[in-house]
């Protein structure tokens, strides 16, 4: 397994532009990046790019992913569809924290339609720089990814 300071990143065509800004900014602080495009402003499918990059998490090859579309809604919703994958959309840095230190989420979801770029680095940051706080939180962790009749 490779190191896991890799963090995968990916948006539809509305985020190429705040999609280079977060790998400038998190590879300086020492994020290896593996930005898997798409690489044109072409329109795209987000449910692709979705699945492609949680597919990258979810292998243990990366260990957070970063995910941009119009609102980031959509890449979120494909992206959990990958099993072992807790994607969340923020627009704030206090549920970027929580969705770490309560949800251990392994990927964050931003639109670019929603939030500007500093706002979505300092989501960025606190998504990052948040651990997860286990305890009770991991019980119910451990629900989401159990099967579905762990609920009944
Ligand atoms: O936010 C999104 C999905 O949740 C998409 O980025 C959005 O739907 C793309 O719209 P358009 O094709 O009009 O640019």
């Amino acid at each position: 397994m490779k190191a896991n300071n890799r963090i995968v990143l990916s948006s539809d065509h509305t985020a190429l532009q705040l999609r280079q800004t977060i790998a400038t900014h998190i590879s300086e602080r020492g994020w290896v990046v593996v930005d898997i495009g798409p690489t044109t402003a072409e329109s795209t499918h987000y449910p692709a790019h979705g699945k492609a990059a949680a597919e990258f998490v979810a292998s243990g090859d990366c260990r957070f992913g970063i995910l941009l579309c119009g609102t980031g809604q959509g890449i979120m919703m494909a992206a959990n569809k990958v099993r072992g994958i807790r994607c969340g959309v923020c627009s704030d840095t206090f549920s970027a924290r929580m969705v770490r230190q309560h949800n251990d989420a392994n990927m964050l979801s931003l639109g670019v339609r929603v939030v500007g770029e500093g706002l979505a680095l300092e989501i960025v940051d606190a998504f990052l720089s948040a651990g997860f706080e286990g305890g009770r939180h991991g019980t119910r962790v451990d629900m989401i990814e159990a099967e579905s009749d762990a609920f009944s």
